[in-house]
């Protein structure tokens, strides 16, 4: 069963072309990224999600229903960028009141335990710090059990220690069988915690799957060698490769051939190739490829 399907979904604010015909469905039970870049149509899809801001164009379905109807089953839990927690309030009293509006809610101990605030339950809310502060917006967004699980760029601001323990917490929270979607500008939270990363810019996907096929389908490897004073011509036309860039005395190919290349470097051509590097691309490098090309 799809937990999510976006059917043709376009948003526009004014001449503002936000989300562009975007087509994407979720499995239950799966965790996916939504990763892109500034003003990619991340937050706009996550609101459509939701139910809170009205598509221009095509479909949004959550486990069947339209948003409203899923939202207002207690079937979504979302953490967006914002949202004040009520000063005065203990951690406890906090989490307790939320959890008590939903018709069947987790267990009190079971979301402080899955949310790492056993330790706090007795804190102001205006006496946490920033980390502590998201790690209770996402025992609130929990707190009525949804199936659906939305959050958007949930660790903005967080130190690497408190972003370790919030995906720890997010993972033991999807591990019961739910479904996350999450948004990310952090590709490596992309890629160490979802099975699934979707690219989007400018409101479209534009890349789609685990983050290794991601990799391996912007561009593989870089070969650099020396080149010194030798021509470059004639390296652009090698098996596999998509990108020559020749600087300082140093070339850069970028392949999706590896051996190819490598064997066509060597063998094919006369050149004298010293201090040959062969690295990976990185999850970063196919982002940024997939990102610029659309
Ligand atoms: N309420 C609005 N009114 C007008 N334009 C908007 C509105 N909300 C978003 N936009 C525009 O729509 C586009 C997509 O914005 P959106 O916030 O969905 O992107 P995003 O991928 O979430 O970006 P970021 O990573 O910076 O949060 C941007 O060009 C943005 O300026």
């Amino acid at each position: 069963m799809n937990a999510i399907a976006f059917t043709d979904v376009r948003k526009n604010y004014g001449d503002v072309l936000a989300v562009d015909g975007l087509n994407l469905t979720v499995e239950a039970g799966r965790t996916v990224a939504l990763l892109g870049p500034n003003g990619a149509g991340k937050s706009t899809s996550i609101n459509m999600l939701l139910g809170l801001v009205r598509p221009s164009g095509g479909r949004i379905e959550v486990f069947g229903h339209l948003p409203d109807e899923a939202v207002a089953r207690g079937e979504v839990g979302a953490m967006l960028q914002s949202g004040e927690l009520i000063p005065e309030l203990t951690v406890m009293e906090l989490v307790d009141f939320v959890r008590r509006l939903y018709p069947r809610p987790l267990d009190l101990d079971e979301i402080l335990k899955m949310a790492d605030l056993s330790d706090l339950v007795k804190r102001r809310a205006s006496k946490l710090s920033g980390g502590q502060t998201q790690r209770v917006r996402f025992a609130l967004a929990i707190a009525g059990a949804p199936r659906l699980l939305v959050l958007d760029e949930p660790t903005a601001a967080m130190d690497v220690e408190s972003r370790q323990r919030f995906w720890a917490s997010m993972r033991d929270y999807a591990a019961g069988g739910r479904t996350v979607l999450f948004a990310t500008h952090y590709l490596e939270e992309a890629d160490e915690n979802s099975d699934r990363v979707i690219v989007v810019a400018k409101g479209r996907v534009v890349a789609d799957g685990t983050a290794a096929q991601i990799k391996a389908g912007a561009g593989g490897y870089t070969v650099s060698f020396t080149l010194g004073g030798q021509p470059a011509a004639g390296l652009d036309a090698l098996p596999g490769v998509s990108a020559v860039e020749v600087s300082a005395g140093a070339a850069t190919l970028r392949t999706t051939d590896l051996d190819a290349t490598v064997t066509a470097l060597y063998r094919g051509t006369s050149l004298e190739i010293r201090d040959l590097k062969v690295t990976g691309a990185d999850l970063e490098d196919a982002f940024l490829a997939l990102t610029r090309e659309s």
